[in-house]
Parts: structure tokens; sequence; C-alpha cells
């Protein structure tokens, strides 16, 4: 459960009195999610949720990801927008945190996505990049492959306390992904962290895409790499389904293109999506406070996708 900031009752009131949205009925923590704190917000008209942002996020980058869920709502993709209270300020100071009353999405986080589902998702995000084509601000990727190193450097004497060996492991792979990353390819505005649980479904149809705050401008192909690598596997990392991919890009392909040079690139930008998501999960495995109302994600499932990827180099072929 994702719930570092507490919230009081009165100070919640007091932050919705600046707003045009009701008064408060109830609000409850929400479970999913690791790194913001999420409520889900009842009022007199209506259903919100409460985001205040933690530790990855820098206030600073607020405007750009808003910027960037205005931009893709007016596009018409299922996208939350950041309210505005009375006086047209989106970002707020709630409990110490910086806070933001998002609009509500109906939908699920599928677990076990359907190729139904994975087609439906892909052809999201390709109509996500379609949508930003001309999106114009730009924010580099905090944790993109130049930062890799240093996330590295941050958890690798404690690798090994969460698998004998993994430190030599990552450490190798990090050294050839990095050394071989590709500079040539388009470069735009992406999600970067595309997960199932940032896609809300009812039944096969995508109704909303939320969690922008990774978002950042970075390889274009990157951002579908990420997402196959998140929904072809199941939670362990196991490959569950090559179809589940296959049926991923051939969504993505309904809205966007993909050069031959992207497609040949996928391998190796797959490959870099679990080094940065392993990592991340490793340090959040070793730094996480012990009375944070939040669930750990397994970094091991990132090192049996990496395998994969390395034993399947011809899986996007
Ligand atoms: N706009 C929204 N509409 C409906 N539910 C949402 C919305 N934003 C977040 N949620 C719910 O809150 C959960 C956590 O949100 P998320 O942005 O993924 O948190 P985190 O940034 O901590 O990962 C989601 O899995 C979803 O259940
Ligand atoms: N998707 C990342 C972690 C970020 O979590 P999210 O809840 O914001 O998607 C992972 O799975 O490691």
């Amino acid at each position: 459960m994702a719930v570092y900031t507490q919230v009081s009752a009165e100070a919640l009131a007091r932050f919705l009195a600046g707003y045009d949205h009701g008064e408060l009925i109830s609000a409850k923590g929400i479970a999913e999610g690791v790194e913001n704190s999420n409520y889900l917000v009842d009022t007199t008209t209506g259903r919100f949720i409460l985001t205040l942002y933690e530790k990855r996020v820098d206030l600073a980058d607020l405007p750009f990801f808003f910027a960037m869920t205005d931009a893709l709502a007016d596009a018409g993709n299922p996208v939350p927008r950041a309210l505005p209270d009375r006086a047209g300020q989106v970002i707020q100071t709630l409990e110490g945190r910086p806070a933001c009353l998002i609009e509500f999405l109906s939908g699920v986080s599928v677990s076990h996505p359907t190729a139904e589902q994975a087609h439906a998702a892909g052809a999201a995000l390709g109509a996500l990049h379609r949508s930003l084509a001309g999106f114009a601000p730009t924010r580099a990727n905090s944790m993109g492959v130049a930062v890799w190193p240093k996330l590295f450097a941050d958890c690798s004497d404690q690798l090994d306390s969460i698998q004998p060996g993994l430190r030599a492991r990552v450490g190798s792979a990090l050294d050839a992904i990095v050394a071989t990353w590709p500079t040539d390819l388009p470069i735009g505005a992406i999600h970067a962290d595309l997960f199932p649980d940032n896609v809300l479904m009812l039944g096969d149809r995508v109704t909303g895409l939320i969690d922008f705050y990774f978002a950042c401008t970075d390889i274009i192909a990157y951002d579908v790499a990420i997402t196959h690598s998140a929904w072809s596997f199941d939670a362990k990392g196991v490959a569950l389904d090559p179809a589940i991919g296959q049926a991923l890009l051939a969504g993505y392909r309904t809205q966007a293109s993909l050069s031959d040079a992207e497609v040949a690139a996928l391998p190796l930008l797959a490959k870099g999506a679990c080094i940065r998501f392993l990592l991340t999960r490793a340090w959040d495995w070793i730094n996480t406070p012990a009375d944070a109302l939040v669930t750990r994600k397994d970094p091991l499932a990132y090192l049996r996708r990496l395998d994969w990827y390395d034993a399947n180099p011809t899986a996007f072929a």
C-alpha cells in the first residue's frame, strides 16, 4: 500500500475548500502504487484522486507532467487532468507535501492481461506517442541510461544481499548495455512507466492511462520496450506468453509506426528497461522504511526478464 503521508480529515477539508468540487464525504488511502501517496476522495459533487508527491517526484517537474496530461486529454486520450483550484492553482501543499487533486477515471488494472487487452494497451501507447508528436516541452529522463551507473553505484554494495552474484551480473549487463545504447533513434515525449497497473481497463477497453510521474523526453521505441517488458511476463518475471508481447506490438502499430532501426533496437532497449526497473526496485528493496505502508516490488523479477531477453534475441523479429 502506498501511503507515505497521512492526511487528516481537517487538513483535507481545508484543502477542498479551495476548490469548486464540493465538500468532503470520505477519503481512503489507495493500496496500489509505490511512488506517491494516493487517496480516493469522495465529495458532495464527485470522486477524485488526491496525490501527495513523495521521494522521486521533483516539484519543478510537475508543470511538465501536467502539460503532457493536458495535451493528451485535449487530443482525446483517456488521461486524467490535474484540477485547478478557484484561483487557478493546480499544485498545492498538503501535510507539508506537494499535492494535487486529479480527475478520477473508472476502470481497473489487469493482473493477467489477455492478448486482446495487451493489443488495446499497445494501441493506447501508440496513440499517446502520436498525440505527443508536436509536444514542445522537454524533460530529461531522470531514470534514463545516463543515470543507471549512479543507480547501480548507489546500491551495488547491497545487491548480493538480495541474491548472491547479483552485483556482478547487473554490473556486466549494465556495462554492455550502456556501451551500445543507441543515439540515433527518434526521441519524443514518452510515458516511461506504462505497466499494467498504470492502465485502467473495462473489459478489453482502455479507460485510463495514469501515473505520468516518470514521463520524459527519450527514445520513443524505449517506451515500447518498457511496456513490452512490463506486460509480456508474469509478476515473477518468467515469460508467460509471447502472444501477449506480439499483441502489444500489433496494437501499437495500429496507431504509430516503428522503423526497421527501431525494431532492431528493441532487444537492447528492453534489456535497458530491465536494468532500470531492477535497479530502482533494488534501491527500494534496500531502503524502504520499515513503517511505510507500501508493498515493495521484487527486483529479481527484472533479472529474470533480463535473462529472458538475453536468451531470446529474436523476440521482436
Ligand atoms: N486518475 C485516476 N483515476 C482512478 N484511479 C487512479 C487515478 N490515479 C491513480 N489511481 C489509482 O491509484 C493507484 C496508484 O496510482 P499511481 O499513480 O500508480 O501511484 P504511484 O505514483 O504511487 O505509483 C492506481 O493503481 C489506481 O488504482
Ligand atoms: N512501475 C515500476 C515502479 C513504479 O511504480 P508505479 O506504481 O508508479 O507504476 C516498477 O514496477 O518497478
